[in-house]
């Protein structure tokens, strides 16, 4: 069963997209569900990247790609001509594989977003920069070291710090491309439960390779091969039950 209508953020309908001529998404649907995480699964190139980045329209940083279908953000398409794709990426705010600090201290990697967007008194911005790092669970590894680099932090902080970053400007949707994938298993145990923890006030949609991440932290997740998305539904159900042969042979570890 989709989540019902009524609790969706966004909405991704009949979506292709192209590298110039090369067509990597094909009539792509997503509902993706307000305070729930959802995980998209499939081998390597079927086109989860891609259409991660299409959410905030990162890919229009780069000639000769385009999109045609719809994402509806609260009902407002966002591949409209007419969107401020600026604030777009405030609302919807991605975190990448790589952690990827500024080279800047701690505390201006979370607060530089917020002064893009926003004039705020050193005192909001003290609050701001402190509540962002507790929600990302970093606060207590980091607080008396607020004016140190970004950089001297471990791998696993680095990236608690980039889901600080991303959601002190209060986004909507937090976006997620593998963000564990190169980080060690009690980094990722920490990740997972910053996220978790997240899902109260924030949408997560999450890309990963790693299908027991999926199983153990959606609520939902989208299959996708080859450009398609091929099944999507309650995470439990796609897991023990999946509707689609492919769905199986993936989930069984007979291709990826
Ligand atoms: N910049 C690009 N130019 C041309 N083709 C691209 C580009 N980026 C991705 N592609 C192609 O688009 C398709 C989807 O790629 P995408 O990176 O979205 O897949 P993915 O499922 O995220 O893969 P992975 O799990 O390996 O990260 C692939 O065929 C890929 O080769």
């Amino acid at each position: 069963m989709p989540p019902p209508a009524d609790s969706l953020v966004l909405e991704v309908k009949k979506l292709n997209f192209f590298y110039g001529t090369h067509q990597a998404l094909d009539g792509v649907d997503l509902p993706v569900k307000r305070h729930a995480i959802t995980a998209l699964i499939g081998p390597s190139g079927c086109g989860k990247s891609t259409l991660l980045r299409i959410m905030n329209r990162i890919y229009d940083l780069y000639p000769g790609q385009r999109a045609d279908g719809q994402i509806l953000l609260d009902g407002e398409d966002i591949l409209g001509p007419k969107v401020d794709v600026t604030a777009l990426r405030a609302r919807v705010g991605m975190v990448f594989q790589k952690p990827t600090p500024f080279p800047m201290s701690i505390y201006d990697n979370v607060a530089f977003g917020v002064r893009l967007h926003a004039s705020k008194t050193s005192a909001e911005m003290d609050e701001i920069v402190e509540e962002s790092l507790r929600r990302a669970a970093l606060w207590d590894e980091v607080k008396d070291k607020l004016h140190k680099s970004g950089l001297g932090l471990s791998g696993g902080q680095q990236q608690r710090l980039c889901v600080a970053r991303g959601i002190a400007v209060n986004p909507e949707i937090l976006l997620l491309d593998e963000p564990a994938s190169a980080l060690d298993p009690i980094s990722t145990a920490k990740l997972e439960d910053t996220l978790e923890e997240l899902k109260r006030d924030y949408t997560i949609v999450i890309v990963t390779h790693n299908l027991q991440q999926a199983a153990r932290l959606s609520d939902y997740t989208g299959f996708m091969f080859l450009g398609k998305m091929i099944e999507f539904g309650p995470t439990a159900d796609l897991f023990v039950t999946p509707k689609v042969a492919k769905t199986g042979e993936y989930i069984g570890g007979r291709f990826g």
